[in-house]
């Protein structure tokens, strides 16, 4: 640890230092900082605009930074490798939408994300061998979907739906996850199910949600960074955050 208690560079999982990226001469990321320690499960929020997406398109190699870097498990500099890259290295990146294959059973679904993952060559693999199918079938516990496990991916609802595509990155063991606005569009049931899922899979890897849904993310009880205007704006417990005057003059002055 460094003096001042901060996460320093080589302990942290995740460090972005200083990333700026303009559009245009719009800076949607302005010289923005902040660590995910191993196996933290991180909240981050911010209005319309602020630069969530653009954040994660920086960390996952879409977007290429202007200025500042972006560094994973200490000594990985993720600005030298592409979206594919950034994959093989273990972090996953579950969009908004979910995009799972609808013709597919749900069972289906995750063994052909385990066998897209090429980190461990299971592409070689015709045939699921044991400690694949228990790994499915573990995972189909975790995401609550073992009864659907034969059902066609398509008439799921739209939180299962969710829940499938969390699932097909987990097969993959990522060791960093970006979840963008996971409920978005989810029942309240649905809602609290996602809180049950993420809780579990709290501590096993580090976990940045991306969130809307105030009470979701209050919900999850982490650490909250919120971004404004491409930079972070305050972090710290939703309490704290949600009662400090410049997020709510970011919130209520739009
Ligand atoms: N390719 C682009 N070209 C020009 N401007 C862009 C581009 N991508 C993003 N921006 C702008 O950068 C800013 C940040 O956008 P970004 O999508 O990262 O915000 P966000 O926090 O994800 O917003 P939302 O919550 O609405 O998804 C916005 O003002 C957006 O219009």
């Amino acid at each position: 640890m460094t003096v001042t208690g901060k996460a320093s560079y080589s302990e942290s999982q995740l460090y972005v230092d200083g990333v700026t990226v303009s559009f245009d001469g719009f800076k949607a990321l302005n010289n923005l900082s902040f660590t995910v320690d191993p196996g933290e499960m991180r909240a981050i929020i911010g209005p319309n605009g602020a630069g969530k997406t653009t954040m994660m398109d920086v960390i996952t190699g879409k977007t290429k930074p202007d200025e500042g870097r972006v560094i994973f498990k200490g000594d990985i500099d993720l600005g030298k490798h592409d979206e594919a890259a950034v994959v093989e290295l273990g972090i996953g990146r579950k969009f908004q939408r979910p995009s799972v294959f609808e013709n597919h059973t749900v069972f289906d679904n995750l063994e052909l994300a385990i066998k897209s993952d090429r980190r461990t060559f299971a592409c070689l693999f015709d045939r699921l061998d044991g400690a694949r199918r228990d790994k499915i079938d573990a995972t189909l516990e975790r995401i609550g979907l073992t009864a659907e496990r034969d059902r066609l991916a398509g008439q799921l609802s739209h939180g299962q739906k969710q829940w499938l595509e969390i699932g097909m990155l987990l097969v993959q063991d990522p060791e960093l996850l970006f979840l963008d606005e996971p409920v978005a569009g989810m029942t309240d049931a649905e809602t609290e199910g996602t809180v049950e899922l993420l809780r579990d899979l709290q501590g096993e890897r580090s976990i940045v949600v991306v969130e809307h849904d105030m009470a979701f993310v209050h919900a999850l009880g982490v650490k909250v960074t919120v971004l404004h205007e491409g930079s972070v704006l305050a972090e710290g417990p939703m309490e704290q955050v949600q009662s400090d005057p410049r997020v709510i003059e970011v919130y209520l002055g739009r």
